[in-house]
Parts: C-alpha cells; sequence; structure tokens
C-alpha cells in the first residue's frame, strides 16, 4: 500500500501551513520521522494524516480509500498527542489500552489478548496496573504508545512522544518505538525535536520548510549526519 498526498495544502483562516505538497509514502513496517522547527507545520500533518483534520485543497489518499480519507483515518490510525493529554487520568494503561481499543471497534476480547502479547513485548507488564496519573513521566510516554498500538490500527502516529524526557528515558522510549516496528510491523509517523530519539529510530525522514517537504531522506542517519542536514536546510 501507499499514502499518497495529493496538491495536499492546509490553512488555518488566512494563514497557510502547509502548500500543495505532493509526496507518495509506503505503507510497510518503518518510523516516519516529520522534522522541522516550531510552527513549521509537523503537528498539522500528522492530524491530516489521522483524519482529524481535512485538507483546504488537495487530498490523501491510500490504495484503500480515494475518497473520504478522514473517514478511512478515524479507524485505521491512532494519533497520539503530545503530553499524552488524550488519555485518561484515572484508569491504569490495561484499561487506557482497552478503552481506545473500543473506541477503534476492536473486540474486546481480542484487545485483552493483544493487550497482553504487547505489554509483554516491550517489557510493560509489571506497570500495567498502575493507575495512569502515578506513573513516571518516561512511563507514561510509553504507556501512550502502547495505547496507540493497542488500537490495532495501520498507522500509529506520535506527536513529540519523548517532550520532556531526560536522556536514559529517551533511549528506554527509542527501544520501544523500535520494538513496536518490529513485533507489531507497523507504520509509525514521528513529530520530533528531539535528535537523539530520531536517530535512533527513524527509517525515513520528511523534513518541513516553507510550507514544503523540500527534501526527502530514506534512510537512517546518525545524529551528527542529521543535524548536519538540519543545519544545512533550516539555517
Ligand atoms: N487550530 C489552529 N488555528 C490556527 N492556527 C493554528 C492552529 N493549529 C496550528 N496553528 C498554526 O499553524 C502553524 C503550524 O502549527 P503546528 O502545530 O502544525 O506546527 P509544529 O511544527 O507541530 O510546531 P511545534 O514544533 O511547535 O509543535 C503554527 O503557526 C501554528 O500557530
Amino acid at each position: 500500500m501507499a499514502l499518497k498526498f495529493e496538491q495536499l495544502t492546509k490553512k488555518y483562516g488566512k494563514k497557510m501551513v502547509l502548500n500543495q505538497i505532493d509526496l507518495t509514502i509506503n505503507v510497510q513496517p518503518k518510523v516516519v520521522g516529520l522534522i522541522g522547527p516550531n510552527g513549521v507545520g509537523k503537528s498539522t500533518l500528522l492530524r491530516l494524516i489521522a483524519g482529524v483534520l481535512e485538507p483546504t485543497e488537495g487530498r490523501i489518499t491510500n490504495d484503500q480509500v480515494a475518497q473520504d480519507y478522514a473517514k478511512w483515518a478515524s479507524s485505521h490510525t491512532s494519533f497520539i498527542a503530545s503530553g499524552e493529554r488524550g488519555l485518561i487520568n484515572r484508569l491504569n494503561t490495561w484499561e487506557n489500552c482497552q478503552f481506545f481499543a473500543s473506541i477503534k471497534g476492536v473486540d474486546p476480547k481480542v484487545a485483552q489478548k493483544s493487550i497482553a502479547k504487547l505489554a509483554a513485548e516491550l517489557n510493560f507488564s509489571p506497570n500495567m496496573k498502575t493507575i495512569f496519573q502515578e506513573l513516571s513521566t518516561g512511563q507514561k510516554k510509553k504507556a501512550a504508545v502502547l495505547v496507540g498500538a493497542a488500537m490495532q490500527t495501520d498507522f500509529v502516529l506520535l506527536d513529540e512522544p519523548s517532550n520532556g524526557l531526560d536522556i536514559s528515558a529517551q533511549k528506554d522510549l527509542a527501544d520501544f518505538i523500535l520494538a513496536l516496528k518490529n513485533n507489531q510491523h507497523k507504520l509509525i509517523f514521528v513529530s520530533s525535536h528531539d535528535t537523539q530519539m530520531l536517530s535512533g529510530v527513524v527509517d525515513q525522514y520528511l523534513f518541513i520548510k516553507d510550507k514544503v517537504i523540500p527534501r526527502v531522506v530514506d534512510h537512517h542517519l546518525e545524529e551528527a549526519d542529521l543535524l548536519a542536514i538540519y543545519h544545512n536546510i533550516y539555517s
């Protein structure tokens, strides 16, 4: 399957954020990183892919849907906002996973099995019964990724998943995201400023600048190479 942006344009009122982007992304297990300074449109692009926002002009398509992508995306993508805003504080991770899986229409028995498997694969089982608000910041980030995976969607969209983590927690989260790709075979989109985390997980980089994507890098980058490209594009 391929995900296609065709003349993809997003304005908020009169403010143009993304302008006539044409791009094809192969749908396979990989991590796609959305890169760029504050306000360049990374979250906006994630929200368009999640179907939470509709394009102002142009469209997103894939091999399964040419019309009404947003409707398709509502059941085939999971969007995890920065700061885990969407998760429910008074529920534990197990319950959060079940709740969000049910929203996506996953059969409760199937969800139960797959959540247990996911938690084990990601070494998170001991934390599954802890109330979300009592988890550490790093554990909350992992729980959020786990909830994204529990929804069993084609794409998992993570908006700034490592915001506020210390270096060892960043590395842990990166391993967690890699395990999700390798064990669950997911296409994962990550928007982030965290070059260390990005260089540890990303297979394809989309650099956003001046409302378009002027550069795509289709392979892993060491952090120093990522920083060099970043400065070259944005300085
Ligand atoms: N709902 C909205 N209404 C109006 N303007 C918006 C809205 N959401 C985002 N914007 C504006 O659109 C632009 C792109 O925002 P977006 O959040 O997509 O950028 P970003 O690259 O994710 O930024 P950051 O790295 O700071 O998270 C910004 O100028 C922002 O102020």
